[in-house]
């Protein structure tokens, strides 16, 4: 590698900076004119949180017994509404894995008091409904149609002062949320609760500041649904509503009735196991972060050096500690993807990306030795992460993983050679066509199972199988939201660079006279239900365990929903809400 750097003019031992690739573009090839790297390694290398000293843990430890004391010991001086309260409080604000036993007792009486019928008012049901189905308990939504009236409003046939009401309508909408397919009586709900927030919020537009928790929270929760809802974030926004709500007494005490006391104890316990969790996080940033200042990819400038943009996308949702080599694992390979997306969308030529091809499916690097020096690099830069993850993953399961890893890896390459040959014929196949392809393009299979196979966790052969294609759903449907949010995201620029083949213009070729907003509609539409599948695979009993379906659930798809929430947050990650997102997650502690 040493001596392809030094045919480039192109120094190893400088200390260079991270905006620095130098890559001669002598053949005039296409080019993405992606921006550079946002994070410097000397800003990455700066950051140094205390909470990484053992005094924090061990203060942690002593938090969390005195929350331990609080609600199991006094189990009994707190009504069912309260108990559900704690449990929906520790799980949004990223604590539940502290509380697993006392959550189940709740929820196992609930789910009694469920089957009897005797569960209560709306906002009572709407709680319970939603606690009930996220932890996997199985429950018809029909119990909503009680509190529907005849022109499909909801009511709340509880206490009615305007806060309880709010609360019911709030809740009601996040249980909406996690419709199946069929749910209808869920949508309904969706499409009259989220009617009904946006005009209180619309009605507060004014106050900026000391805002109402209950308004910070309907805010954020319109802003962003469940599906690109990622934890850390979400954990992160919480926390600041869930202290303004403790400066509020009034409110939560009108409803819930728990002391300020308690709830504060709380809030202790989530901010310092935030600022911990991020401490580690800080850690293993910088260890990427020197990984990519000595790799010979830094020099390639016309594609994405986005390592840290994809650290924070895994770290949103597999934030434990112990999956530390799985985030590590999937930064590094995506790296490499997007290195690879670039040369075959738009920088190599489709003569150099057969032979390409051919090499990197047999990992062969005889067959390089004619290419360009770029393909050598990449090539070689992809070779290090494969080799790395393999044997880390064949030490942890066995050789058995060696066939996972290699089909998923064949099926990518050959799917980006189509469509690299696609762009070069300037050809648009059918829709269909372009799906099957496309879905395998999107690189959700070869990242999913990387990351799936450095997780901390036994896996058997078996499991593996039903993970993968084509046997598992969540790995279709993860796929296939990737490649539609994409496009509906990036078409427009793909197009004016020469790609033409994107679900719109496939669609719109199969469906003559269709225009670009019925195809909008089409794939929207299309997602939706993906969206409505992923729930019920995530949420119905299944011996997958549950750290992989969160991992499909929350890395695949809802980070993929975040990130391209308002843009192709990969490609224009300098987009303020990602900026910020990684500050908050990444960079600041957060204050008490
Ligand atoms: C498709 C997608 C969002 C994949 C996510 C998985 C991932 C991190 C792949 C790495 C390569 C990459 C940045 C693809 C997206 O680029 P692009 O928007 O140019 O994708 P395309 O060329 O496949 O349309």
């Amino acid at each position: 590698m040493a001596e392809v750097l030094k045919n480039l003019g192109i120094s190893t031992s400088s200390s260079l900076g991270v905006e620095d690739g130098c890559m001669p573009n002598a053949n005039a090839r296409r080019n993405g004119n992606h921006h550079p790297n946002l994070w410097s390694d000397d800003f990455i290398q700066s950051l140094n949180s205390q909470y990484g000293d053992a005094l924090y843990h061990e203060h942690r430890e002593i938090l969390i017994n005195e929350v331990h004391n609080i609600f199991s010991n006094k189990e009994e001086e707190f009504s069912l509404l309260q108990r559900l309260w704690f449990v929906d409080v520790v799980q949004c604000l990223g604590i539940d894995g502290y509380f697993q036993e006392k959550i189940k007792m709740t929820l196992d009486y609930t789910y009694k008091s469920w089957n009897q019928n005797i569960i209560g008012d709306l906002n009572m049901t709407a709680l319970g409904f939603r606690m009930l189905r996220l932890n996997r308990y199985d429950v018809s939504p029909d119990v909503f149609q009680k509190f529907k009236g005849e022109k499909g409003q909801f009511f709340d046939f509880g206490p009615s002062q305007e806060y309880t009401k709010l609360v019911s309508m709030l809740n009601l909408y996040r249980a909406s949320e996690l419709d199946f397919p069929e749910e209808m009586i869920l949508k309904e709900a969706r499409d009259f609760t989220s009617t009904y927030l946006q005009e209180v919020v619309k009605e507060h537009e004014e106050i900026k500041e000391n805002k109402n928790p209950l308004l910070m929270e309907i805010e954020y929760i319109l802003k962003y649904p469940s599906r690109c809802r990622i934890p850390r974030l979400e954990t992160w926004n919480f926390i600041q509503i869930f202290k303004q709500q403790n400066r509020n007494d009034w409110l939560v005490n009108d409803i819930y009735k728990i002391p300020n006391t308690y709830r504060q104890k709380l809030l202790e316990v989530a901010i310092l196991d935030f600022n911990i969790l991020q401490a580690q996080h800080q850690y293993e940033l910088k260890l990427i972060s020197t990984w990519w200042k000595h790799s010979s990819a830094i020099h390639l400038d016309f594609f994405r050096h986005r390592h840290v943009e994809f650290y924070f996308w895994w770290v949103c949702s597999l934030f434990e500690p112990e999956f530390s080599a799985s985030r590590i694992g999937f930064t590094k390979l995506a790296t490499s993807l997007s290195l690879l997306d670039d040369i075959y969308d738009t920088y190599g030529t489709i003569d150099e990306l057969k032979p390409f091809t051919k090499a990197l499916i047999r990992w062969d690097a005889s067959i390089i030795g004619n290419l360009p020096d770029y393909m050598k690099i990449a090539f070689e830069f992809s070779y290090q992460i494969h080799k790395e993850i393999t044997s880390e993953a064949e030490t942890k399961h066995g050789p058995f993983v060696h066939k996972y890893i290699q089909n998923c890896w064949e099926s990518f390459i050959l799917s980006y050679l189509q469509e690299a040959e696609w762009i070069a014929s300037n050809y648009t196949p059918k829709f269909d066509q372009y799906i099957i392809n496309g879905t395998t393009s999107s690189g959700m299979r070869v990242l999913m199972m990387h990351s799936l196979i450095l997780m901390n966790t036994p896996l058997s052969d078996k499991i593996l199988e039903e993970l993968d294609f084509p046997s598992s759903k969540f790995q279709s449907l993860v796929s296939l939201i990737t490649r539609l949010v994409d496009d509906i995201e990036d078409f427009e620029d793909e197009k004016a660079r020469g790609e033409t083949a994107s679900s719109i213009e496939c669609y719109m070729k199969d469906n003559q006279g269709s225009t670009k907003e019925d195809a909008l509609n089409y794939i929207t539409t299309r997602i939706d239900s993906c969206v409505q599948e992923l729930n019920k695979e995530f949420l119905k009993p299944s011996n997958i365990p549950t750290c992989c379906r969160k991992l499909y659930f929350n890395a695949g798809m809802r980070g993929v929903f975040f990130l391209f929430k308002d843009s192709d947050g990969i490609t224009h990650s300098h987009h303020k809400d990602i900026l910020d997102a990684i500050m908050k997650v990444l960079v600041k502690p957060i204050l008490e």
